[in-house]
């Protein structure tokens, strides 16, 4: 069914990520995910070399942590991970957790904050993004390769950065890859949900910030990028839908990008278990690297 024709306790149900879950209940399912992130980032902080709280811009929250790796090596990549938590949850305390099997393949891990919502609106939370990303690369211009990876509203956060217009910017990214993992990707359906209420957008505001409506603009500032569209097979159909939908534009449009469908995973392990140096998605990651 179209979303459209949807009612709203549906539609409601739909954008409740943790009422999919095959694991646990609903509540119990945010909980546990919480908790693994904490404790995987506390890990990774324990054990890596970091650099907490560097200013990428002057705003409040503008702030982003570094994990870097115990290397000598020369080619070293960077991945910059933009949280999930449909842009009112979470933040990069909590996101340092997929840094360990990283940092072990030489890898500098970025976790970058942004104002989430009621404080930050989207087009605040889009700009903090882009410019962190243009920010890294300043700091960190002798790196081979920066990559890209978001989570279900980070992946609509990193989608949107492959979506920029950088003729407003001083300098213009080279991204060589972007994992997006559970993304929404178009903002329409969530208008009239509960998701809306502190974000409070409007349908401009929706429209602007829709990477469904910036795939042109995708394939001019990123047409080398290699995509990767990783959905949970125990998402919701309308999040797989979205997913779906969003991959067939990109490839419609000639771009290099494919679709992982990840078995026996759901909304939140899909990511949680990046932890793991054995995980597909952990192993794909390096693997577009050239890492493994
Ligand atoms: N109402 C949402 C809540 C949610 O998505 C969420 C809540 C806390 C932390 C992260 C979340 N989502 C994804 O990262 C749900 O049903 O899952």
């Amino acid at each position: 069914m179209h979303w459209m024709e949807m009612k709203n306790d549906e539609l409601e149900k739909q954008y409740s990520p943790s009422r999919w879950s095959h694991r646990m209940a609903a509540d119990d399912v945010i909980k546990a995910h919480v908790k693994a992130l904490k404790e995987g980032t506390e890990q990774a902080r324990s054990l890596a070399q970091t650099l907490i709280n560097v200013p990428y811009g002057d705003g409040d929250g503008e702030k982003l942590d570094v994990y870097i790796p115990r290397t000598n090596s020369l080619d070293v990549n960077l991945v910059i991970y933009i949280h999930g938590g449909y842009w009112q949850f979470l933040s990069k305390e909590e996101s340092g957790f997929m840094a360990v099997p990283l940092i072990d393949k030489d890898v500098v891990v970025v976790a970058v904050g942004y104002t989430i919502a009621p404080k930050g609106d989207m087009d605040l939370m889009v700009s903090q993004v882009r410019r962190s990303v243009v920010s890294v690369i300043q700091q960190y211009s002798h790196i081979s390769g920066l990559y890209l990876c978001g989570h279900s509203a980070g992946a609509h956060l990193a989608a949107m950065v492959l979506s920029t217009d950088w003729s407003q910017y001083s300098i213009t990214p080279n991204i060589k890859g972007a994992f997006l993992v559970s993304g929404i990707f178009d903002l329409l359906p969530i208008l009239s949900t509960y998701v809306n209420e502190p974000l409070k957008m409007t349908e401009e505001v929706a429209v602007r910030n829709s990477p469904s409506q910036l795939v042109p603009q995708l394939k001019q500032s990123s047409s080398g990028c290699q995509i990767v569209v990783a959905v949970a097979q125990n998402d919701s159909p309308e999040f797989r839908k979205q997913s779906e939908e969003y991959y067939k534009a990109l490839e419609a449009a000639g771009l290099n990008v494919t679709m992982e469908d990840v078995a026996n995973t759901d909304h939140f392990s899909i990511i949680e278990q990046l932890v793991d140096a054995d995980y597909h998605l952990t192993k794909l990651l390096l693997k577009m690297m050239g890492k493994s």
